[in-house]
């Protein structure tokens, strides 16, 4: 059990468990992606240790870049997601990989879709590590999942609350009350 902030959170993945899902996600980038030079765009600040580690396994040439939104405060999205940094290189005719920790509500996951539809990206997919199906209010498809998980609420492997919990390598769920 650990406690970040007012919240106790127990283990719910391991690193074990998490790398096979980033492994088997890269096959499948690996395979689809032969040939091209994709920009693998990650969105700040949850999904810097996935990125590093789905790009370190991509095995082609690609480019990296991150965009920065916001959304949750505490364990709750606002649902106003805003755009801390934007994208600061020309996305036009270039295939993107979309890099998320989460896709929860899928509030983040519109925003950016806005934003890339303005870009004139010659296609986009979205590529999360964690989903959850019983949140997701949206439409818009999510192309490689590594794992979905029940609607609790998550920490580690860069996702946080209040700041707290990024770094560690594994996942902890809320404790029941
Ligand atoms: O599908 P949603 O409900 O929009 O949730 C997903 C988003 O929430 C988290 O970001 P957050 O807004 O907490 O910012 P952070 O990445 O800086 O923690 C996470 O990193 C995703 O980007
Ligand atoms: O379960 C979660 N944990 C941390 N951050 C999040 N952002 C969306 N969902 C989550």
């Amino acid at each position: 059990m650990i406690q970040l902030h007012d919240l106790q959170f127990e283990p719910y993945l391991s690193e074990k468990e998490i790398n096979e899902a980033i492994d088997k996600l890269a096959e499948q980038l690996n395979r689809d992606y032969e040939g091209d030079t994709p920009v693998f765009l990650g969105v700040l600040n949850g999904a810097f240790m996935f990125a590093s580690e789905i790009i370190k396994r991509f095995k082609g040439d690609c480019e990296v870049s991150f965009v920065k939104l916001g959304s949750y405060e505490g364990t709750r999205s606002t649902g106003d997601v805003k755009t801390l940094l934007g994208l600061n290189q020309s996305l036009k005719g270039r295939r993107v990989v979309l890099i998320e920790d989460i896709v929860d509500t899928g509030n983040t996951l519109e925003e950016i879709n806005e934003i890339l539809k303005k870009e004139g990206v010659a296609d986009y997919k979205v590529l999360t590590l964690f989903f959850k199906p019983e949140a997701y209010k949206k439409s818009i498809k999510i192309d490689y999942k590594g794992m979905e998980i029940p609607n609790k609420f998550i920490v580690g492997y860069g996702l946080d609350y209040d700041g707290l919990g990024r770094n560690l390598t594994e996942v902890y769920k809320r404790k029941e009350q």
